[in-house]
């Protein structure tokens, strides 16, 4: 069943204010149009600039776009001519690039993961104590882990932290925003490792925005080349390395991979 279906989107950014006149006007989107299956994984890989936020933006329902639809389970997620239902607020979750920044450095890891709990659910100390510990032993770290500060912990155990966050809901989509590009490099493939069992063992559906040819190809089922705002390729993963797009090819050969 397709979970996202993305038809025509496309998105400028204005020049405002004091430096209308310097600011040049940029698409950052254009007429783009992809289909997530539901369970899988959909790879969209560019270079900087090419539109992959403004993307990941849009599907976490945070900037309409100009032009097109974008539908989650059959829903728009920006409904003309009234108030948007957020219904699906809760299936759709975000794993950001940068740890640090996605958590408040004031709260226990216990609280940050169960804050989404918070939101949705109600959970008596005891059963949010036991689902905390259960989700930070999901991602690989300890119980005990829950009582730390943010402060506590390397970078890529606060992703796994954040991880924790984002599947506490059981989500039918996660956004992955470059979510390994700031890890040293075992940490970036303990981390893809723990992505892909929660994927198979919950069919986790993600969207996973990067400009990181071997992480896409780890985990990834599909993926969408994006250059300028505009998808120029869509293939399997398992055929990434021998399509023979120009930038493809650039890309890997920029990684090391060919
Ligand atoms: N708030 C903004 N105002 C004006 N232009 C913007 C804004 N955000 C992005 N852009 C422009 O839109 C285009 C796409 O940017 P976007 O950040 O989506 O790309 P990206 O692929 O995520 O890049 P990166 O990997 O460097 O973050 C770029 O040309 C960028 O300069």
């Amino acid at each position: 069943m397709s979970l996202l279906v993305a038809e025509r989107l496309s998105k400028t950014y204005h020049a405002s204010g004091w430096f209308r006149r310097q600011t040049a006007e940029g698409s950052a989107i254009s007429n783009l149009s992809f289909t997530l299956e539901e369970g899988t994984c959909l790879g969209i890989l560019g270079e900087s600039g090419a539109g992959k936020s403004t993307l990941g933006r849009m599907v976490l329902g945070l900037l309409p776009p100009d032009e097109g639809r974008l539908t989650f389970r059959g829903e728009d997620l920006y409904p003309k001519g009234r108030r948007t239902r957020r219904s699906w607020r809760r299936d759709i979750q975000v794993v950001f690039q940068d740890s640090y920044s996605a958590v408040n450095p004031r709260m226990t890891i216990r609280q940050i993961i169960s804050e989404p709990l918070r939101n949705y659910e109600r959970q008596s100390a005891q059963e949010e104590r036991r689902t905390v510990a259960e989700l930070l032993e999901l991602v690989g770290l300890a119980a005990d882990d829950m009582l730390k500060r943010p402060s506590q912990m390397s970078g890529g155990q606060l992703q796994r932290v954040n991880i924790a966050r984002a599947i506490a809901l059981k989500p039918k989509l996660i956004v992955l925003d470059e979510p390994v590009s700031s890890l040293d490099m075992i940490v970036q493939k303990q981390i893809l490792h723990h992505l892909r069992a929660l994927k198979e063992k919950y069919g986790l559906s993600y969207l996973l925005i990067s400009h990181d040819v071997m992480a896409v190809h780890y985990l990834a089922d599909r993926v969408a080349l994006l250059e300028k705002g505009t998808l120029v390729d869509t293939v399997d993963a398992s055929e990434m390395f021998e399509s023979g797009h120009p930038t493809f090819r650039a890309m890997m050969q920029a990684a090391g991979v060919e």
